[in-house]
């Protein structure tokens, strides 16, 4: 060995980072493939290190390391070639200084960057799969790969020395080696910068993956814990169906058993109520028909009892009528007579005037029976218009399609219809849910209506129905519910009152008695004071004596919000548009309503003379504008618009106070009319221990 590659080797050996950069590398390369740092430090650090061996194998070490990255195989088959140890090193590094000779830094960079691939692939690998990596890092990968690559160097190692013919002299070689020698350190120099950049962006990476790693740990943990959560919820609702099935169904046998019962209850009602208006029919009358060629047409033939009465009524007229004619040939006689001065003259005269006593008393006596008579042709006037109605009701049921018992959305079990409106049906019902009675008002679109008419049916019924389900008082009926039934019919479910409505009271007593009528008029006010204190305020418009129902217990609530309308914040005193001019129900709506040359703006002060109307009916059994008149009548006479002062007749009486509290409400002038709230304050309508 020459001094020259002494010196160079020496030099080489005593670069003390050069030393260690084997070292480094071969950790790093044991990294690569996975290995653990300690792992790395036993096989590697055996082969590299250099400082403990003779110097040649430091040599071969660090010049085949810099030259190619195969070093730690080229000193494992240097085991092998043994004997030509030194020549092979010379001829190797020959081969090695004339291959960086000729080509390009390429050729020195290549395994740098050979390496920088294998590194990134390593660390792919690592990535990719924990698992793999562990496997392969421990044990078989880095073997497998060391084993691969020293046989391939072997095979090199040999190809070279075979193939190397030209033997160059000591100078070239130590100039070539000074030569080598520097650019080999410059190599290393930028290698160890580059390679520790790369460990330390390794490292890096190690540790994002290994808090990476953690993290998947940690959530596998959590889901393992709620997997295991919800298997045992599972098993609970399990256990817990299994004990519910058979309570489920005694629920069902229940409610099986309670709408069986409630549809024969039914069933008898509706027998009742047909052989009830059996004999009221005999008794008060019939639809008969009458034929006018070939026009049939219905009439009523009144009943038995009707046809007794005024046969009574009659004889007592003509009882009348004779006893009057006798009465007044008495007269014509004594006036034929003359006047007279004798004593017969003066007995006769007695006799006239007793005479005249006897007719006159008669007459007052078929009078009076007539008075009872007549009463009790209008209580049977009355049992009449009630039997007429129930018919209809009948007739209505007998005719609805709903008629059979049905169960509605599983839930509301129809009995018997209470009655038909304009486009709907009010079913009686039991909530089989709530346990309770409901009115299943049934709105039904005619099939034959345009699209247009339908939409606009249910726009009116949508929004009746998205004022009425935000009303919760003790004086407005409830809406419980609302659904679909099919496409052209839908319910609503509402409280159930079982009393008759107020349009039944006043038909079946038209007077009620003033203590009666002010308790139900200060009901229904304090319902509007609710409706005008709510943040949305509402005025009903169509309040009337049809549209008050009472409960089991007489107390009084306001229904049917379809015509009502809501008050938007920024409509002034005056009021709001009435945009549904000719809606609702003439006799109770007030003089603004009808006002023709412009749209009229109407305000709470229009259910203030509706309640007003309403309390004078109640009070004096009429309405007290257009009573005996049409709808169609009272708009052409301009019956309303000319209400400009209210009447009370003689009879019945009717306390001051209340006639004050009528005109008050049926002030004409609308600004002049109090509102809700103010007439809320009446001193008539608020009650107080005395
Ligand atoms: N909540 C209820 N409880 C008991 N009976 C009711 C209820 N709602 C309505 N009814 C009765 O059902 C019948 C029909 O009521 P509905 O409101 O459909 O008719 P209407 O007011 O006469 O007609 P329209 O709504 O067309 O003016 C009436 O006799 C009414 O008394």
């Amino acid at each position: 060995m020459s001094e020259d590659m002494l010196i160079h080797f020496s030099s080489n050996s005593s670069n003390q980072s050069d030393n260690s950069l084997p070292t480094k590398i071969a950790k790093l390369e044991a990294r690569m493939v996975g290995k653990a740092s300690s792992a790395a430090a036993q096989q590697p650090q055996v082969q590299l290190q250099a400082p403990q061996q003779p110097a040649w194998s430091s040599v071969s070490s660090a010049t085949k390391f810099a030259a190619t990255e195969e070093l730690p195989e080229a000193s494992i088959s240097s085991d092998s070639d043994d004997e030509n140890g030194g020549e092979f090193l010379i001829q190797a590094n020959t081969q090695k200084r004339k291959k960086v000779n000729q080509e390009d830094n390429s050729i020195v960079f290549e395994p740098v960057a050979d390496r920088r691939q294998k590194i990134t692939e390593a660390t792919d690998t690592k990535a990719s799969s924990d698992g793999n990596r562990r496997k392969q890092g421990r044990g078989r990968g880095n073997s497998v790969s060391s084993r691969g690559r020293g046989s391939k160097v072997n095979d090199q190692a040999r190809s070279q020395t075979s193939g190397s013919t030209v033997s160059p002299s000591n100078g070239q070689l130590e100039n070539s080696y000074q030569k080598d020698g520097r650019f080999k350190e410059q190599l290393w120099s930028d290698d160890h910068t580059s390679l520790e950049e790369e460990v330390l962006s390794l490292r890096a990476k190690v540790a994002a993956l290994e808090e990476d790693l953690r993290k998947c740990r940690e959530e596998a943990f959590d889901y393992q814990n709620l997997c295991r959560q919800l298997e045992k919820e599972l098993k609970e609702l399990k256990d817990c169906e299994q004990q519910m099935k058979p309570k489920s169904s005694c629920l069902i046998q229940r409610t099986k058993i309670i709408s069986d019962l409630l549809i024969a209850v039914s069933k008898a009602e509706r027998q009742e109520a047909r052989m009830k208006v059996r004999q009221d029919s005999l008794r008060f009358g019939n639809v008969g028909v009458i034929r006018a060629g070939t026009v049939i047409s219905e009439t009523w033939e009144d009943g038995q009892v009707l046809k007794d009465i005024n046969a009574h009524l009659r004889q007592l007229l003509e009882a009348k009528e004779a006893v009057e004619r006798q009465r007044k040939s008495l007269k014509k006689r004594q006036s034929d007579k003359g006047d007279g001065n004798d004593a017969e003259s003066g007995t006769q005269e007695e006799d006239f005037l007793i005479q005249d006593e006897i007719y006159k008393s008669r007459i007052a006596s078929i009078k009076r029976e007539e008075e009872t008579i007549l009463r009790e042709r209008d209580r049977y006037e009355l049992e009449k218009g009630r039997l007429i109605r129930e018919m209809k009701r009948i007739r209505d049921e007998d005719g609805s399609r709903f008629n059979n018992f049905q169960i509605l959305n599983s839930r509301y079990a129809l009995l018997n219809l209470l009655g038909k409106g304009g486009f709907s049906e009010v079913y009686k019902a039991y909530d089989l849910v709530e346990h309770r009675y409901v009115a299943c008002k049934l709105h039904g679109l005619n099939a034959q209506w345009s699209e247009d008419k339908k939409q606009s049916y249910i726009r009116h019924a949508m929004r009746e129905y998205n004022i009425h389900k935000t009303l919760v008082h003790h004086h407005i009926v409830r809406l419980w519910d609302t659904f679909e039934i099919d496409s052209n019919t839908f319910c609503t479910v509402l409280e159930y009152c079982s009393g008759k409505d107020l349009d039944a009271v006043l038909k079946a007593t038209p007077v009620l008695p003033e203590k009666e009528a002010r308790i139900i008029i200060v009901q229904i006010f304090q319902g509007l004071i609710y409706l005008n204190k709510r943040a949305q305020r509402i005025i009903h418009y169509d309040l009337k004596p049809g549209n008050v129902l009472f409960d089991e217990f007489g107390v009084a609530k306001v229904t049917d919000f379809g015509l009502s309308k809501i008050v938007e914040d920024d409509v002034g005193s005056q009021g709001m548009e009435l945009t549904s001019q000719g809606a609702g129900t003439y006799w109770y709506l007030p003089p603004e309503c009808f006002e023709l040359n412009r749209t009229p703006l109407i305000s709470s002060k229009a259910n203030v003379w509706s309640a007003g109307v309403l309390f004078y009916q109640m009070l004096l059994g009429r309405r007290p504008f257009g009573h005996d008149q049409t709808q169609e009548r009272i708009l052409r006479e301009d019956t309303i618009i000319k209400a400009r002062k209210v009447e009370f007749p003689s009879r019945p009486a009717v306390s001051n106070e209340a006639k004050d509290f009528i005109r008050r409400c049926l002030t004409y002038n609308q600004a002049e009319r109090p509102d809700v709230l103010t007439i809320a304050q009446d001193p008539y309508l608020t009650y107080s221990k005395k």
